[in-house]
């Protein structure tokens, strides 16, 4: 599996106000190495607040680190500006809130068609047919006509893995994608996100609160890793079986024994 993407000794922080004079530093990320390859599946794990959003920025070039770099393929994304749109299309984000990424007055074939359009020269209805079959909302003719409105929250969600499938991209980053909706339809979040690895060779950065659910996905894949991160940092990385079995940090047992049922 070749090298996609690269974190070397990245920082990123904040300055937040305290009192009417003085600032303190927020490091949301402090020096976090981390490496994704071509088809590999990444569970990213961490409670509220541990760093894994500003981690998936830094990842989808949305955020700029305070220190360190970001390599796409072996170079900084942040000084290669004739490959920075292959960048930018090749890494897609699935936000947590499928709201917040679907336009609410577009119907799903608009929402699909306009990345497709962006990015395509000879777009074709076909395209969004494919993408919609590739998330499980079939027959497409049965959705292509609605408005997210209209769809419930899981089916919401297959949208906005549809649209970010759009470009072709070779890495998705999805941002709690089951947090929103019940317990139920996560099972289908994870089963579409788990055939983008293995049908389409996407590489799925899967960031979650949830160790079980981290595991569950890493288990239908059938390969990948676990990182974990606390308080800005990667406090444990490695097969997810090996990571249960022996934790290096205490965090990390706090972790386990929080998601019980599964593990
Ligand atoms: N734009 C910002 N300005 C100031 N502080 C920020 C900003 N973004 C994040 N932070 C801080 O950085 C830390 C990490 O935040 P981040 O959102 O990455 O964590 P998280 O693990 O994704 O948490 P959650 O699961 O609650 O989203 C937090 O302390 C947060 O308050």
């Amino acid at each position: 599996m070749s090298e996609l993407i690269k974190l070397e000794n990245v920082g990123v922080y904040f300055s937040e106000r305290k009192g009417l004079f003085g600032s303190r530093i927020i490091k949301a990320l402090d020096s976090v190495n981390l490496e994704i390859r071509q088809g590999e599946a990444v569970a990213i794990v961490g409670e509220s607040g541990a760093g894994k959003t500003t981690l998936g920025r830094v990842i989808l070039g949305l955020q700029r680190p305070t220190t360190g770099r970001v390599l796409f393929k072996g170079t900084d994304v942040y000084r290669i500006k004739h490959r920075y749109w292959e960048f930018r299309r090749s890494v897609q984000w699935v936000p947590q809130d499928p709201y917040s990424s679907l336009d609410p007055s577009l119907t799903i074939k608009d929402q699909l068609m306009s990345p497709i359009r962006r990015w395509f020269n000879d777009a074709k209805i076909e395209k969004a047919n494919q993408l919609l079959n590739m998330v499980g909302l079939t027959p497409p003719s049965e959705y292509l006509n609605k408005y997210p409105h209209q769809l419930s929250g899981g089916q919401r969600q297959r949208v906005s893995i549809a649209r970010a499938l759009a470009p072709d991209p070779l890495l998705i980053v999805a941002d709690e994608p089951a947090t929103m909706i019940d317990s139920t339809l996560r099972l289908m979040i994870i089963n579409v996100l788990t055939r983008l690895v293995r049908q389409l060779n996407v590489s799925v950065a899967f960031i979650t609160h949830d160790m079980a659910l981290a595991r569950l996905f890493l288990l239908k894949v059938g390969s990948g890793r676990v990182v974990v991160m606390y308080r800005g940092n990667i406090v444990e990385d490695g097969p997810i079986d090996d990571v249960i079995q022996h934790p290096r940090s205490e965090y990390t047992v706090k972790l386990i024994n929080a998601a019980p049922k599964i593990l």
